[in-house]
């Protein structure tokens, strides 16, 4: 399968080292330098971009491919206003568009046990819930996407959360669900939810060892997606 990476950083260069080991050819590794190559590609020759780049890009880089016929495989985190206007092009342009907040199998395992957990909760009033994430300090969005997604599966659940808010210090609203945003090198994603009572604490956690699991899942997701049509998402590719 020939490949185009839009974005060509951290996740760019481990996601393009998998397709390769994979047996896939990198038709392009796009970063902002660069960013004149695409004009020179020929369109035809992509099956897939991959696109991992970053908030105030993401909806350029997307729409170039989709209006291409590219399938786009997006994880970049940050810009997911403008994913309404991505959805319809995708469908004007009759080819694909996958976006997930997270690629890694383990956080889209934790992302079924927070709702179930969520559900357990949503009658137990002395508890109080918090997020917390911790990221590498080059991160440019707070909260990351994938807070973001587990805050909606528990406003999803728990009805008294009216809605997420990045933590000031504060967190005096109780109808608000606070999520405390850390920056610390090197950490790849760690994403902790406490439901806190004076009796006792209730934690699950998951913690990433590197950036690897997010990529395979992005090229997975890759494979799969090169011959579909549509908006598609996790609940479409996993089957649990
Ligand atoms: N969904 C998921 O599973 C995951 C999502 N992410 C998200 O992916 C994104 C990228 O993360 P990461 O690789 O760590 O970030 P990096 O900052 O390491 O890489 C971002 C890359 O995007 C490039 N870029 C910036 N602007 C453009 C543009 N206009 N066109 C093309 N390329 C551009 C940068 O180029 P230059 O070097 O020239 O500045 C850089 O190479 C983030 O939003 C992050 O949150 C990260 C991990 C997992
Ligand atoms: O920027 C990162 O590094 C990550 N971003 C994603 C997010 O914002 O959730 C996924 C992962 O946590 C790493």
């Amino acid at each position: 399968m020939n490949i185009l990476l839009l974005g060509y950083g951290k996740m760019g260069k481990i996601i393009g080292e998998i397709a390769e080991s994979r047996g896939h050819q990198l038709v392009g590794k796009i970063n902002i330098e660069n960013r004149n190559e695409l004009e020179k590609l020929d369109p035809s020759r992509v099956d897939v971009a991959i696109e991992f780049s970053q908030p105030d890009a993401a909806f350029d880089n997307i729409s170039w491919a989709i209006e291409r016929g590219i399938p786009v495989v997006s994880g970049t985190t940050g810009w997911l206003e403008k994913k309404p206007a991505i959805s319809a092009l995708t469908l004007e342009k009759n080819t694909a568009f996958f976006y997930a907040s997270n690629y890694s199998i383990g956080v889209n395992i934790f992302f079924k046990v927070n709702k179930f957990l969520a559900s357990l909760m949503k009658d137990q009033q002395d508890y109080r819930a918090r997020m917390e994430e911790v990221h590498h300090t080059e991160k440019k969005d707070a909260p990351s996407g994938t807070a973001i997604t587990l805050a909606e599966g528990i406003l999803g659940e728990i009805s008294s959360y009216k809605n997420w808010k990045l933590s000031d210090g504060m967190d005096e609203n109780e109808h608000l669900l606070y999520i405390e945003a850390k920056r610390i090198d090197p950490a790849p994603g760690t994403h902790i939810i406490r439901y806190q009572s004076e009796i006792d604490d209730i934690e699950i956690s998951h913690t990433a060892h590197s950036r690897k699991g997010f990529a395979l899942g992005a090229v997975l997701v890759a494979e799969w997606i090169k011959d579909k049509k549509g908006v598609l998402s996790m609940d479409d590719f996993l089957s649990f």
